[in-house]
């Protein structure tokens, strides 16, 4: 049982649902990332996950392609990105971390060195939103190898593959709540809840939702049904617009508190 799971397993017997911010790691700063990181923990994150830049980024709205692109401008990379969460080990985080990266950087790094790396900097979680259904089977059982949990998407309209997907799932499930890319939303997709339930009926994993949650009313109205609950797109904007902040040494700790006090609406209790 990794430290996602012993995660999980804790916040289900305290009827707590886990809140699991997403950001783009070297955006603005690794240096900054670290910091922000420990701002997480400090608002209630209960799992980080770090994303990896990329160029390229398909599923992703433009509060998070923003977010790479100025990432990119530090040559951050999969190796940066697993040093990073060694940074935020050092800094006293104690989270869970899943690293989050398109399947290209991945191939690049090469798939033995990548899952060796993987273990050794203590990631528990791995998402790859653009794994291709083909391969995933030797990916899952690469990843279980290592002792990190490869965790699936499922969206609204995988119908029949809905029973597949979470039947086999490692780590947890998290069901997109809408169709498209990621970035705030004001509505899901219709009959949300219920493909909740439906998904659950396939697995006894911890089930989660992304996509699109930008307020703790919208947080709250998924713990309800949800063992987790990710943002990314509403707090990786909240860092833009301080971005200014953060790089002025007088500000800076405002900046961070700013962070921490809006990522703080979305831990429901
Ligand atoms: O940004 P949103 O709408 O809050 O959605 C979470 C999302 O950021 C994160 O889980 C993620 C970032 N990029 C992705 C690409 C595909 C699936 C999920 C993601």
């Amino acid at each position: 049982m990794n430290l996602m799971d012993q995660t999980f397993t804790r916040l289900k017997s305290n009827d707590q649902t886990a809140l699991i911010p997403f950001l783009t790691i070297g955006d603005p700063d690794i240096e900054t990332t670290v910091d922000i990181i420990v701002e997480l923990e400090a608002a209630g994150a209960d799992i980080v996950e770090l994303g990896v830049p990329y160029s390229d980024p398909l599923a992703d709205g433009p509060v998070i392609q923003r977010a790479s692109q100025r990432a990119l401008k530090h040559k951050v990379n999969i190796r940066t990105c697993m040093e990073t969460a060694v940074k935020a080990r050092s800094a006293g985080v104690k989270l869970p971390f899943i690293l989050f990266t398109y399947y290209n950087p991945v191939l690049q790094f090469g798939l033995d060195q990548f899952f060796a790396e993987l273990n050794a900097h203590e990631i528990s979680g791995l998402i790859i939103p653009d794994l291709p259904i083909e391969e995933s089977a030797d990916i899952y059982r690469m990843a279980e190898t290592a002792g990190i949990h490869l965790v699936p998407l499922v969206a609204p309209t995988s119908d029949e593959r809905i029973a597949s997907i979470a039947s086999s799932a490692k780590g947890f499930v998290y069901c997109v709540s809408s169709l498209g890319v990621t970035g705030e939303r004001a509505s899901f997709f219709e009959g949300i809840e219920d493909f909740i339930q439906k998904v659950k009926t396939y697995t006894d994993l911890p089930v989660a939702i992304g996509f699109g949650i930008s307020s703790g009313e919208q947080a709250a109205r998924f713990a309800r049904i949800c063992d987790g609950v990710v943002v990314g797109s509403a707090i990786v904007r909240q860092i833009e617009e301080t971005i200014p902040l953060l790089q002025d040494a007088e500000r800076r700790q405002e900046g961070l508190l700013q962070i921490r006090n809006f990522v703080s609406q979305f831990k429901s209790e």
